[in-house]
């Protein structure tokens, strides 16, 4: 049990009513027109816990922004498989899990997250605990319903962990991505804060926030040239559609797929970093759908997002061999694509199966896109990866 002394368990009636909307309400941003504006009004059996991740999300988001504006050398370090961790990580992690347990203190509490405290537990990472000590800190005080913080390095550190469950088919568990696209949020660019609800093995919730994504659509742009107001926060609950509204604060509008059913005209989004998708496959898939426009490669489940709203037809990923997907870098994309009425599977068509563990057990790679086009594409995916192995 982690002692915290912030404030959040004591919330005021009226900060409480206003967690289903904005959290830091200071300005209501208009958002553009081109998404259907439908204000939530709907009740699920999950608004609780959705409001608790909005919360957790933005305020996790309020403490990337302000580490990747001033990223300093020593904020940054590398894990084990070579990959890049920041304090912004933890401290997201850390944010996150302390204001779920706090909102939604039901016990057990079950968190499958990416990081974990090992390597800031190091006698030489006593610098690196304090700096995260303080941004989490700092982050829960500037929050209006929490003005004292008194967390120890030990509750910091105890709350990273408590991302190490294995998850499963049984009961509820939170899967988090404290920051999705560490490389972009390390270029200065696209990254996520994912975090997603299973209940029974199934994703229930979903919330991304997106805090370079502009509020407008992305559609024709490249991750280098994106323009306008950004902060994005993209939400869904099962049955309940997904919705938009800016991390600042704007009253939601209710977000769809594309609708487009004519490849041609379909645009797709790819990972910016080749490591992490085979851009030759995509590039062959694509041109087997006669698409004319050049990929949008963008880091992070930034790519769900500005899909749920219709920036773009297809998400395409193919890790290259050997690499194993965890359930924290689809979860919550996920469901925000699939509440706004697209469609995620494996290269083959199945359905992604969130109830195995840490890990996606899936053929080949993933692909999202909306029911029309969903057909061809399989097609496409088929041929090509016949293709590709009979090349080899
Ligand atoms: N080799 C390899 N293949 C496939 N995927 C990998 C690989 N290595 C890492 N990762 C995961 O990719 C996550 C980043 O997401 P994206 O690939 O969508 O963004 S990016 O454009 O590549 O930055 C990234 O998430 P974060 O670690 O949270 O940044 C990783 O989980
Ligand atoms: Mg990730
Ligand atoms: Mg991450
Ligand atoms: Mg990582």
């Amino acid at each position: 049990m982690i002692s915290v002394n912030c404030g959040l368990c004591t919330l005021k009636p009226q900060i409480k009513a206003h967690l289903l909307f904005p959290l830091f309400s200071s300005k209501n941003k208009t958002l553009p027109s081109s998404y259907s504006v439908k204000i939530v009004s709907s009740m699920s059996s999950y608004d609780k816990e959705l409001a608790a991740a909005k919360k957790a999300a933005s305020l996790a988001a309020r403490l990337c922004q302000k580490v990747q504006k001033a990223l300093v050398r020593s904020d940054v370090q590398s894990k084990s498989d070579e990959s890049p961790v920041t304090v912004a990580d933890y401290g997201s992690q850390a944010v996150v899990s302390l204001v779920l347990q706090k909102e939604i203190p039901s016990k057990p509490f079950s968190l499958v997250a990416e990081e974990d405290s090992a390597d800031i537990r190091l006698d030489a990472a006593k610098e690196t605990r304090e700096r995260i000590t303080k941004l989490v800190c700092d982050t829960l005080a500037s929050d209006e319903s929490c003005s004292v913080c008194n967390l120890s390095q030990e509750d910091v550190l105890s709350a990273i962990d408590s991302g190490k469950s294995e998850g499963g088919s049984r009961g509820r568990h939170w899967v988090l991505d404290p920051i999705d696209g560490t490389k972009g949020f390390l270029r200065g660019d696209q990254y996520a804060i994912a975090l997603a609800l299973l209940d029974e093995g199934r994703v229930v919730l979903g919330v991304l926030a997106c805090p370079n994504l502009p509020l407008k659509s992305i559609s024709g742009s490249s991750q280098k040239n994106l323009h306008g107001e950004v902060g994005c926060l993209f939400y869904a609950a099962v049955g309940s559609g997904t919705y938009m509204q800016s991390l600042d604060g704007s009253s939601a509008v209710k977000v769809q797929v594309s609708a487009i059913d004519n490849t041609e005209e379909a645009s797709f989004f790819e990972s910016y970093e080749a490591a992490h998708s085979q851009h030759d496959l995509t590039n062959t898939i694509a041109r087997k759908l006669g698409v004319k426009a050049p990929p949008v490669r963008i880091d992070s489940q930034a790519k769900y997002g500005a899909l749920s709203r219709g920036d773009g037809a297809i998400y395409l990923r193919f890790p290259h061999k050997g690499y194993q997907e965890k359930i924290w870098d689809h979860a919550a994309g996920c469901i925000v694509v699939t509440e706004a009425g697209g469609v995620a599977t494996d290269a083959a068509g199945n359905p992604l199966d969130f109830s195995r563990g840490r890990y996606l057990d899936l053929d080949t790679g993933i692909i999202v896109t909306n029911q029309k086009l969903m057909p061809q594409l399989l097609k496409a995916v088929k041929e090509s990866l016949e293709e590709k192995s009979s090349s080899l």
